[in-house]
């Protein structure tokens, strides 16, 4: 198929890098000697050049979005630079090739509030697990709305009151624990946001924030649960996740700005 492979080397030619989405060993090898940045939940192949996927983004172009920001946030790639992609999104092997230019997209800060945050980022992961997963299921069938806020906890609780007596006060219990995603998913039947520290430690329930809300502009049609976590993450450090009772998405705010937007039910 003369044709087919002239249009492949076409597609791939004169490009500044390329992309290798959770490559295997012998996979990564064949392209070793190229400008290679690998991107994957782990660094497997150890590339000099990786960028951490910390969800498993099942739609290609998330996934290529926040690769591609997180590889010009390294200094791997040049913000202008012409990409090659190898992803799977069907089989085990990579199995789609795309060609991309890391401007392509509108900097949508996803990979930012992973690495760039005051907590870690792997407790931001775990948080929104507990929400997708809380998304998917609901509580007893029900659909359920949450508020995590994370980080800079200090200063969180200082902009907060109790709304009721705080079941996380002598303990020491951090998100990821299973035990502890079983609670909150308990916990988030009743109101208020839960305040977790920088490391993932649960510092509070029943959390009513009270940040000034000005100068935040979050979509119009959002209520309050959504205003509140906006705003407290521009009156702090702090990152929100929001899990909506109504519309059953999960959104994070950094900065009083929405950045990312999930649908659990594609999770
Ligand atoms: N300032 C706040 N701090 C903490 N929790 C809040 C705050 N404001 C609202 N909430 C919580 O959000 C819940 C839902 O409020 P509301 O319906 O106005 O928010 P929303 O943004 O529309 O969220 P949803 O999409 O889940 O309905 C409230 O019952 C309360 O538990
Ligand atoms: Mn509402």
């Amino acid at each position: 198929m003369t044709g087919l492979d002239e249009f492949l080397e076409e597609l791939v030619a004169d490009a500044d890098a390329v992309c290798l989405f959770s490559p295997g060993k012998s996979h990564y090898e064949t392209l070793a000697g190229d400008d290679v940045v690998v991107v994957g939940p782990d660094n497997d192949v150890e590339a000099d050049a990786f960028v951490q996927l910390p969800l498993e983004f099942e739609d290609l172009r998330d996934r290529i979005r926040f690769g591609v920001e997180g590889a010009v946030d390294h200094g791997y790639v040049d913000e202008d630079a012409d990409l090659v992609c190898l992803a799977k999104v069907f089989g085990e092997d990579a199995d789609t090739v795309a060609r991309v230019r890391a401007d392509e997209f509108e900097k949508s800060g996803v990979y930012d509030l992973f690495a760039n945050s005051r907590a870690e980022p792997s407790v931001i992961r775990d948080v929104l697990e507990v929400a997708v997963e809380l998304g998917k299921k609901g509580q007893k069938g029900k659909p359920v709305g949450a508020l995590f806020v994370v980080g800079d906890a200090g200063k969180v609780m200082n902009k907060s009151r109790p709304l009721s007596y705080n079941p996380f006060e002598k303990s020491h219990v951090h998100v990821g624990d299973p035990i502890v995603n079983v609670m909150l998913k308990e916990f988030s039947r009743l109101d208020g946001a839960f305040v977790i520290s920088d490391s993932g430690k649960i510092v509070s329930a029943y959390r009513y924030l009270e940040p000034s809300a000005e100068g935040v502009d979050i979509p119009k049609g959002l209520g309050a649960r959504h205003m509140a976590a906006g705003a407290i993450t521009r009156d702090t450090n702090a990152i929100a996740i929001v899990l909506s009772e109504s519309d059953g998405l999960v959104r994070a705010f950094k900065a009083g700005e929405l950045i990312l937007e999930l649908d659990p039910e594609a999770y």
